[in-house]
């Protein structure tokens, strides 16, 4: 227990997992955690007088434990022992060998093939922040620096899992960027420019960090030297294949906040079930595809020329369909390239898997054949960027058997051939049998004994087994053994020596295979950059491809780019959506026109769930696809490049809402309009619901104002169903009014979904409280209301319905127990009809009908 509490000094922040002979042992608090994330059993012992708890398990159940710990966020110590404990008689000598945490993993187990497992650091710099990225099981090591907004963005984009900050700046990490990730807190000394600078420097064997073009960045280094430090800490030393240290240039990627990100629920959704864009529009088959796709549609391009090269490479993919099929055959084939060098570089590697790389460069053959053929320029270039490594293919299947085994132990990892000295000691391994059957023939004859047996066990070795019939002529020579009740055992000279022989060859033939293989393992590391930038080159493939199999599957069409202001959408629609859509219905599409000139806002009014949401945000998924590369869900799209991409949802409907929520979404939307430029795109979705409709109707009149006169003339959908906004475009030129619509059935309503130019009469929330199934005397009083004032031309009559509607409503509220509807009608009965307009009036009645849409919400 000593030697335990020692090493568990040193890592108190860790679960420790303690060698014991066959088990893994954890004590105290740690076997408290242990047995409630694992689910094995609690037990307690005395020591010295005092009760511990443990809990265990098998060793070679590591691989299944660990990363059950390390995805409940755990960091894990694994503490082996450093010597055989047959061989001293001492206690035996102990050492954490790993510290595996959340963001420095390589355990298949632990990692996701499609996510990248990203270490972060944040450093809290004087006036501005730094932030590095680095992923140990692909060698991706990324720096950035800037506002506290930015690196929030960048946090959201990349979510790491695990971020590391310095002791100091625990709070504010807490405050600015949140708790939910896995966070560590270091020493404040690591977080220092020349602690940082010379981690880095000496890391990759550089004078100076000038050659990665990242040397102005202090912030960035240092955050970056805080992630080396941690891999050091955390015994991670074989690091070749982390070679570039590249920054993140921002400025070449559209800006999206992180309120954006989440409100087009790109990767993420609130809801667990719900599709993300990203289940739509991944069709990688390669992890490294998978997880470059990622990075693309976090960082969607700016430069039209790449954009284009992308769309050009799909296009030419979609029409050569058998080019495609070929190349994601081939692609497939490939696994993990990216992962299987950096366990190269780590020293993880296993036989099996070194024969897995040959097997996966093996198709870059083939694939790099293929776009060398194409006429498309981008396609050549991958395929002259791809190097067939023809050395190390062979290399390996000189050395290695096809196949051969995930564990050396089990011998039969190098090739025939390869080596004489080992294929001769295999030759006297295995031709044994043959001499064990010429001998049991002699020694038959010798002897006159019929029955002879000769067989080998664990604790005598080789033996010859003669019947209880036969026991008289057994030679005076050979050695009795062991007895059994039938028979007995005995070995001779040439047996024993016979053994010592085939023992040798055994323990001889393992070392060798080790050997040759260490020599392998050696020999290939000068090839990890090279089979990283043909992992990179595929990975890039695989994207293309997936993008003209999704545009073919779903009838996309490519978007034309231009570096005008102009966003012209023809039958848009809504990847996700239309993908969700019970069956029998279609989408219905929609024309979206927006520029500088005359038609820079359009306001949308419609009803509730009448699909004002799905047209704002198909129109920035549109924009977004294309500058990620791919084809659009619409008919033909003319895009002006666009450079930030700007949403806000007005804060739900939620009765429980108070003041300081409407703020945030005040905050929120003032960092759009402190940021717009004429490239922008702005999606603002019933911005100002989060307060009383008066207050709301002037706050989303006064951001449609700032917008429309500020010199960036931003290009804007705002959803509102404030239909009274619809009044501005007798103000501001380039207002535009346009309304989604549906048709008055009855007393009910059709959805038409089509967006048409002009606004909306009324609002609809008292035909969505009856299809939420409202009491019905409630809707009846609402509709009384609400045509009454819609008729009405002055106060006096205004002032007479409501007093009317409220005596009525009073009286059929009485008896309903709800305090949504108490809240209903104290709106009502608080009206204070004499000094209200007509309009104003009308927005009250707009509040009365919100409620009622509440209540459609909670009740449903
Ligand atoms: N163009 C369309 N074609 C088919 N179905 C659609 C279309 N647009 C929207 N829908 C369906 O209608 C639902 C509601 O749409 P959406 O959320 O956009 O309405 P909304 O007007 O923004 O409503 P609210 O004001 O309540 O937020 C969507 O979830 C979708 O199922």
């Amino acid at each position: 227990m000593q030697q335990y509490n020692a090493i568990k000094t040193k890592h108190p922040d860790a679960l420790l997992l303690f060698r014991v002979g066959d088990f893994y042992e954890t004590f105290g608090e740690d076997a408290i955690k242990a047995s409630k994330i694992l689910g094995i059993i609690l037990t307690h012992r005395n020591n010295g007088g005092d009760k511990t708890e443990l809990a265990g398990f098998p060793h070679h159940s590591l691989n299944t434990y660990l990363p059950k710990l390390v995805k409940a966020g755990q960091r894990v110590a694994i503490c082996d022992q450093l010597e055989d404990p047959k061989q001293t008689k001492s206690i035996v000598k102990r050492g954490v060998t790993e510290l595996v945490t959340p963001g420095v993993a390589l355990n298949d187990d632990i990692l996701s093939a499609k996510s990248n497992n990203f270490l972060c650091a944040v450093h809290f710099g004087r006036n501005k922040y730094g932030v590095s990225f680095l992923d140990i099981s692909t060698g991706e090591f990324l720096t950035a620096e800037g506002s506290a907004e930015q690196v929030d963005k960048l946090l959201q984009n990349f979510s790491p899992n695990e971020v590391l900050v310095s002791k100091n700046h625990k709070a504010s990490f807490l405050e600015l960027f949140g708790s939910h990730f896995h966070s560590f807190f270091l020493e404040d000394w690591i977080f220092q420019e020349d602690y940082a600078n010379e981690s880095l420097t000496s890391h990759f064997k550089t004078n100076t960090l000038q050659g990665f073009g990242i040397d102005h960045l202090s912030n960035g280094i240092i955050a970056s030297g805080a992630v080396l430090h941690y891999l050091s800490e955390t015994q991670h030393s074989r690091l070749q294949h982390i070679n570039k240290l590249q920054r993140i240039a921002e400025e070449e990627y559209v800006w999206m906040d992180r309120f954006t990100i989440r409100n087009l629920e790109l990767y993420h959704s609130t809801n667990l079930n719900a599709v993300t864009l990203l289940d739509v529009i991944d069709k990688t088959i390669s992890p490294m595809g998978g997880r470059l796709l990622k990075r693309w549609l976090a960082l969607p391009l700016k430069n039209i020329e790449k954009i284009q090269q992308r769309h050009q490479v799909v296009a030419y993919l979609k029409t050569e369909e058998e080019k495609l099929e070929k190349a994601q055959h081939w692609i497939k084939q490939m696994g993990d390239l990216e992962r299987l060098i950096s366990k190269l570089a780590t020293g993880k590697i296993n036989p099996k898997e070194v024969v897995q790389l040959k097997n996966s460069l093996e198709a870059v053959v083939p694939i790099k054949q293929l776009a060398l053929e194409s006429p498309n320029k981008s396609l050549k270039s991958i395929g002259e960027q791809l190097n067939e490594c023809e050395a190390l293919r062979t290399k390996i299947k000189e050395v290695l058997n096809e196949e051969a085994p995930v564990n050396l132990l089990k011998g039969e990892t190098i090739a025939a051939g390869y080596s004489t000295e080992l294929d001769e000691l295999r030759g006297l391994a295995f031709s044994g049998k043959d001499y064990l059957d010429k001998m049991l023939e002699r020694e038959t004859e010798i002897t006159g004994i019929t029955s002879l047996k000769i067989a080998s066990n664990n604790v005598f070795g080789y033996y010859i087994e003669v019947r209880n019939t036969h026991k008289d002529k057994v030679p005076e020579d050979w050695i009795r053994k062991q007895t059994l009740v039938n028979a007995e055992r005995y070995i001779t000279e040439e047996l024993k020596e016979y053994e010592a022989k085939i023992l040798g060859a055994e323990e001889r033939i393992y070392t060798l295979e080790q050997q040759l293989f260490e020599q392998l393992l050696m020999w290939m590391q000068e090839y990890i950059g090279t089979v990283q930038d043909n992992a990179y080159l595929i990975a890039q493939l695989d994207c293309l491809c997936g993008f003209a199999q999704l545009a073919k599957e779903n009838n996309y069409a490519m978007p034309q780019m231009d570096d005008s202001t102009v966003l012209d959408i023809k039958d848009g629609r809504h990847p996700v959506i239309e993908k969700q859509l019970p069956l029998g219905e279609s989408y219905i599409t929609n024309d979206v026109l927006l520029n500088r000139d005359d038609q820079q806002i359009i306001m949308i009014t419609g009803p509730n769930m009448s699909g004002k949401s799905a047209i704002l945000r198909q129109t920035a998924l549109i924009v977004l696809m294309a500058q990620m590369g791919s084809f659009v869900p619409a008919t033909a799209a003319k895009i002006g490049a666009v450079d930030k991409i700007f949403t806000r949802v007005g804060a739900s409907d939620n009765i429980s809402m108070g003041e300081s929520t409407f703020m945030v979404e005040m905050n929120e939307t003032a960092s759009i309009l402190n940021n717009l430029s004429e490239r922008s795109l702005v999606l603002l979705d019933e911005i100002g619901r989060g307060t009383s409709t008066y207050d709301g109707i002037s706050i989303a009149w006064a951001i449609s104002e700032y917008l429309h006169e500020h010199p960036s003339r931003a290009k804007t959908l705002f959803a509102t169903h404030y239909h009274e906004l619809n009044e501005m475009t007798g103000t501001f030129a380039r207002i535009k009014n346009y309304n989604v619509s549906i048709k008055e059935l009855k007393n009910n309503v059709l959805f038409l979904r089509k967006l048409v130019p002009g606004g909306s009469e009324h609002s609809f929330g008292i035909h969505v409280a009856k299809m939420a199934g409202m009491p019905q005397q409630v809707i009846q009083k609402a509709n009384k209301i609400l045509k009454k004032l819609e008729k009405s031309h002055s106060n006096s009559e205004v002032a007479n319905t409501l007093e009317s509607a409220q005596n009525e409503m009073q009286l059929s509220f009485f008896n309903l127990d709800d305090p949504l509807l108490e809240e209903i009608k104290e709106e009502i009965l608080h009206l204070d009809i004499d000094t209200l307009t007509p309009v104003e009036a009308l927005m009250k009645l707009n509040e009365i009908k919100r409620l009622l849409s509440k209540k459609k919400k909670a009740s449903s």
